[in-house]
């Protein structure tokens, strides 16, 4: 480890099950800055077996370990990717691992990883399993970027929410008086990537503009919002756990003459309402909505939610200087940056945890 370094690199690799999205962070003086950036795409195979193991199947203790070291195959090469950027040693690589189950109701969450094998790969101090401390302290260890987005985001004096729109959305509040609240919405991409993969082959409606062309179903829209998830009060997190092809399936039961691309609509509307109806049901007096993640390149979905708000501004988090799909990323390099602080890295506030944590656990150089 560096004792003196500012330089953290952050690696995500989130629902969406695309790769990973890499940054190079310099926190020198309390500063957020990015140096460099990356991204990872999967294997096809690494791809699939991890989409296998959200569930139940023959032999996952072997191959969710055999899966972990390919993950970090693919991690260290992103640490490779982004090292040229740096400009001096880097302190730590903080990694957050593939979520393949997350049950803080059952007492667990995990983030298959093998950050000893990234730590030989990389010759860095490598810090991961970030969740399970929240929730070993009553948590849901979930989410965990409002606490980085008030860092990086907050403004005193002025109500901001951040909606992070990755495979599951999730909001944080910034109310401009330090007070942060936030919590999973429920689907962000993953419904809508499902669909559009089963039908059109595509890994994404590209700007939402299949479901732009498509009309929303109001039946199928009213079963999909008939889920105990949306009315249930916060704190609370979800996933694939919840929401998978199974879960829709079910609902599109007895709507099956509904054209694909009305399907399509019905599910960016889905995605638009929970996500507006989350914001509105905080209560604040919201200047505008920054969106990070993937679905900040949803132009239709961008729309639908700003209208679903009432003319609220919407857009997306480069406008207050970072760009979307590197906002995750950045918020794990924080993290790491917080632990090698000592200092905590989760909101009880938001998660429900006991108190304040330091999260995560070093793998050293
Ligand atoms: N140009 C685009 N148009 C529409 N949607 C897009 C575009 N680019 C990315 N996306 C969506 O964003 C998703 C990836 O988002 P992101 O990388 O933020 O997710 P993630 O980090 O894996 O998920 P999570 O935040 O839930 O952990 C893609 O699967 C796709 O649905
Ligand atoms: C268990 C888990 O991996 N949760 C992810 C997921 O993706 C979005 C949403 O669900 C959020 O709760 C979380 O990720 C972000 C980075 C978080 O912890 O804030």
């Amino acid at each position: 480890m560096s004792e003196t370094s500012s330089l953290y690199i952050g690696l995500m690799s989130g629902t969406s099950l695309d790769g990973v999205d890499g940054v190079l962070a310099d926190f020198a003086g309390g500063a957020i800055r990015t140096v460099g950036a990356a991204f990872t795409p999967f294997p096809a195979e690494l791809r699939r077996e991890l989409m296998a193991l959200q569930g139940a199947s023959e032999n996952e203790l072997e191959r969710e370990a055999l899966a972990a070291n390919g993950l970090a195959l693919c991690y260290a090469e992103c640490v490779r990717q982004l090292l040229p950027s740096s400009d001096g040693p880097v302190a730590a690589v903080a990694v957050h691992g593939q979520t393949i189950r997350h049950r803080p109701e059952l007492g667990f969450t995990r983030q298959t990883n093998n950050p000893a094998l990234l730590a030989e790969l990389t010759g860095l101090d490598v810090i991961a399993d970030f969740r399970s401390r929240d929730i070993a302290a009553g948590g849901q260890g979930a989410p965990l970027v409002p606490a980085f987005h008030e860092a990086a985001f907050g403004k005193p004096g002025t109500a901001r929410v951040v909606v992070n729109i990755g495979g599951i959305g999730n909001i944080s509040v910034l109310r401009g008086d330090g007070r942060v609240t936030g919590f999973d919405t429920g689907p962000g991409n993953v419904l809508m990537d499902l669909w559009i993969g089963r039908h059109l082959g595509k890994p994404y409606d590209e700007d939402g503009a299949w479901g732009a062309s498509g009309r929303v179903h109001q039946p199928l829209l009213d079963a999909l919002l008939d889920e105990a998830y949306f009315r249930q009060p916060a704190p609370k997190s979800t996933g694939r756990d919840l929401f998978h092809d199974a879960w829709l399936d079910a609902k599109l039961k007895g709507f099956e003459d509904a054209a694909p691309s009305d399907v399509m609509a019905t599910l960016t509307r889905l995605t638009a309402v929970t996500i507006a109806d989350a914001i509105r049901n905080e209560d604040a007096q919201v200047d505008a909505v920054y969106v990070c993640g993937g679905g900040a390149c949803n132009g239709t979905l961008l729309r639908e939610i700003g209208a679903a708000l009432g003319g609220v501004r919407v857009e997306s988090t480069a406008a207050l200087g970072i760009a979307p799909n590197r906002v995750e990323a950045l918020a794990f390099a924080w993290l790491g940056y917080r632990f090698m602080q000592r200092q905590p890295g989760n909101l009880p506030a938001v998660t429900g945890a006991r108190g304040a944590r330091i999260l995560g656990a070093l793998y050293p150089a």
